[in-house]
C-alpha cells in the first residue's frame, strides 16, 4: 500500500483497574503522557463518568452520603452511565482513530456489582452485550496490591467515599475477582505490581505499553 491509500490505525481501547487506593488516578497522567509522547491523540476519561449525564450518576453512586439504593439499582445505574459515556464520548473517539483511556470500566463491574454485590457474573454479561455489543477493552492494566496497602493509601488521601466504607472482605472478593479476570484473559489483561513506589509501578507499566505497542499490526508494518 502507498502513502497516499494508508489507512489510519484503528483507535484503541485501555483501561486501567484495580482495587480501592491502588494508584489508578495517580497513573492515568503517567499513561496519557507516554502515549501522546508516542504521537499518539488520547481521550483520557473515567467511569463511573466521562459525560455529564454520567457524572451526575457518579455521584449517586460514590458519594459518602448518597441516598441508599438497591444492588440491582447500583447495576443499573452503572449501565445507564456506562451507554451514555460509551455512545458519546468512547465510540466516537475511537471512531476518529484516537486512544481512548479509561479509567475503570466492565471489569470493575464484574468485580464490584457481580462478585462483590453477589449479583452474579450473568447478569453483568447481559448487560455488557446489550450495551456494549462486542466492543471489549483492547488493552487492561490491572494494578493489583493487597487490601490493606489499597485501603491504606486511601485513607491518607481523605475520608472513605461510599464504596470505601464496605467491609475488608468485600475488597479482598474485588481483587481476587480481577486476578481471576486477568488469569482466564492473559492476552488483554497486564497485571502490575501496584504494592511498589510510584516510580516502580510507572517503570512496569511503560515497559507492558512498550511491549505492547511494539507488536501492533501498524507497528510491525
Ligand atoms: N505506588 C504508590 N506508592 C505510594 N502511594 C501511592 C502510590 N500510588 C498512589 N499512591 C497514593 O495513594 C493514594 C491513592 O491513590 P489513587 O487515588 O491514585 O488511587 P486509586 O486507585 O485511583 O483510588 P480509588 O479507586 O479509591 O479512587 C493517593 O494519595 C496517592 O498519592
Ligand atoms: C466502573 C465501576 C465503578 N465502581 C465503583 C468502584 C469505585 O469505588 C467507584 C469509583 O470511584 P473511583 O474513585 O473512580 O475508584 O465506583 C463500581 O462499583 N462498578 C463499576 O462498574
Amino acid at each position: 500500500m502507498n502513502e497516499t491509500t494508508k489507512q489510519t490505525p484503528p483507535g484503541r481501547f485501555i483501561t486501567v483497574e484495580g482495587g480501592e487506593g491502588v494508584g489508578k488516578s495517580s497513573n492515568m497522567d503517567f499513561i496519557a503522557d507516554y502515549l501522546r509522547k508516542q504521537d499518539i491523540t488520547v481521550c483520557r476519561t473515567r467511569e463511573p463518568g466521562g459525560t455529564p449525564f454520567a457524572e451526575a450518576v457518579r455521584e449517586l453512586l460514590v458519594k459518602r452520603d448518597a441516598a441508599p439504593l438497591t444492588d440491582k439499582a447500583e447495576l443499573l445505574l452503572i449501565f445507564a452511565a456506562r451507554d451514555s459515556h460509551l455512545q458519546d464520548v468512547i465510540l466516537p473517539a475511537l471512531s476518529r482513530g484516537e486512544w481512548v483511556l479509561c479509567d475503570r470500566f466492565t471489569d470493575a463491574t464484574y468485580a464490584y456489582q457481580g462478585q462483590g454485590r453477589k449479583l452474579g457474573e450473568a447478569a453483568v454479561a447481559w448487560l455488557e452485550q446489550w450495551i456494549q455489543g462486542e466492543r471489549r477493552p483492547d488493552l487492561t492494566l490491572l494494578l493489583d496490591a493487597p487490601v490493606s496497602i489499597g485501603l491504606e493509601r486511601a485513607d491518607k488521601r481523605g475520608e472513605r467515599d461510599r464504596f470505601e466504607q464496605e467491609t475488608v472482605q468485600f475488597f479482598q472478593t474485588i481483587r481476587e475477582t480481577y486476578l481471576e479476570r486477568a488469569e482466564a484473559e492473559p492476552e488483554r489483561f497486564r497485571r502490575i505490581d501496584a504494592s511498589q513506589s510510584l516510580n516502580q509501578v510507572q517503570s512496569q507499566i511503560q515497559t507492558e505499553l512498550a511491549q505492547w505497542i511494539r507488536q501492533l499490526p501498524e507497528a510491525l508494518s
